[in-house]
């Protein structure tokens, strides 16, 4: 039955792109391991995320949905290693057979790995026995010269600044959205926070809205953006816990402080929220925007530390990018705000065995 499955859903489009690709993969799905061929001296980087339904998706999410973050998250991670594709193996773990869920979930998987030409090379499907809910595990392999070993996290240098790509916190906003919209909201708002977080969505222009919906569910991973950091950014990785608290782990592996400067993080909200300024209270809605900010999650957007003699030349390399900070010796995060006075940010990651989920 499985098999049925895997050639009606799995092997046809992907064999076609791994077909696309025979300089890389030499045999795809359908043997007991998968061969993929790297170029002369480069090296193989890898990293593997797991998606579990009601934890990472909502159980009505559109499936073509799923099946696009669950490689996008995967992709991102190899963006923030600059590394470049070269395939990926999917093992998928199913309380039942759903044709519907499947047709659309292979849609966006398909989608998403022809555009970032990352063919499925393998995987496995399972029964999830009595767990009700699907779980959706993603290898992904790629590959960098042996002369770039990846942006180690211990490499942040004291006066090096600290970048972000896109504007991270926006798919913080988007979840809100989802959870407002499901009557949920006050799971994800502790205390009086509550109030607060309904005047900023209530604020949110419609076309804001949008995008912060589809930046939670279909995040473009920052391949091509990871590619141009070799050889400019020291530190590096992609924001999936939350700014503060996977910026902190730049700072612990590097024994340094990072310093956020308030002041870029509200100028990078305003370039895409303009309007802000003439909402009745823009300061209070932009102290929970920066917030939401620091907390987030799922922004699958890069963070880095370079040296200030890079900073034209990472500035040149495409719009949206943020020099929002700077190392310091220290630890720890901290936010530096326009009257010179620093606070320190409380690491706050999404804690799988804490958050309130289903
Ligand atoms: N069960 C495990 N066994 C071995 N290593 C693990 C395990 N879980 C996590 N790790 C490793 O711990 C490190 C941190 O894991 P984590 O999942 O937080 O990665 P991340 O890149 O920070 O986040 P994300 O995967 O969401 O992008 C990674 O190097 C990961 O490979
Ligand atoms: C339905 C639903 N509820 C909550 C969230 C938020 N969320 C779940 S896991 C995670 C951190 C990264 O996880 P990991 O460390 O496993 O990569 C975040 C921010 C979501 N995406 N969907
Ligand atoms: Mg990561």
């Amino acid at each position: 039955m499985e098999f049925d499955l895997i050639h009606r859903y799995f092997k046809t489009p992907f064999g076609g792109l791994a077909q696309a690709n025979p300089d890389t993969v030499l045999f795809g799905i359908g043997d007991d391991c998968a061969t993929l061929r790297l170029a002369p001296d480069f090296h193989l980087f890898t990293s593997t995320d797991t998606l579990v339904e009601g934890v990472h998706f909502f159980s009505d999410d559109p499936p073509r949905v799923t099946g696009w973050k669950a490689l996008a998250s995967n992709l991102s991670d190899l963006a923030a290693s600059g590394a470049s594709p070269l395939g990926f193996t999917l093992n998928l773990s199913l309380p039942e057979i759903d044709e519907n869920w499947l047709a659309g979930f292979s849609a966006g998987l398909l989608d998403i790995a022809t555009r970032f030409n990352c063919p499925l090379v393998g995987g496995d499907t399972t029964s999830a026995g009595s767990n009700p809910l699907k779980t959706l595990s993603i290898t992904v392999f790629g590959q960098a010269p042996a002369s770039h070993l990846g942006f180690n996290r211990a490499h942040a240098k004291i006066g090096e600044e600290v970048w972000l790509s896109g504007t991270p916190g926006l798919a913080r906003l988007g979840l809100l959205l989802e959870y407002q919209r499901r009557g949920r909201l006050e799971q994800l708002c502790k205390g009086n926070e509550l109030p607060q977080v309904q005047a900023l969505l209530a604020a949110m222009p419609a076309q804001l809205r949008q995008i912060a919906v589809s930046q939670l569910g279909m995040p473009v991973p920052r391949i091509e953006l990871g590619l141009q950091l070799r050889g400019l950014a020291s530190a590096c990785l992609d924001l999936s816990d939350g700014l503060s608290g996977d910026l902190a782990h730049i700072s612990s592996a590097s024994e340094v402080s990072a310093i956020l400067f308030q002041s870029s993080l509200e100028s990078m909200w305003r370039k895409l929220w303009p309007e802000i300024d003439q909402q009745a209270n823009a300061a209070g809605l932009l102290k929970i925007l920066l917030e939401q900010t620091l907390a987030g999650g799922d922004d699958f957007e890069l963070c880095w530390t370079a040296h200030p003699n890079r900073h034209d030349a990472i500035q040149s390399l495409k719009a949206g990018l943020h020099c929002v900070g700077v190392i310091e010796p220290g630890s720890g995060i901290w936010l530096q705000s326009q009257g010179a006075s620093r606070e320190r940010v409380s690491s706050c990651s999404f804690n799988h065995f804490a958050e309130i989920q289903n």
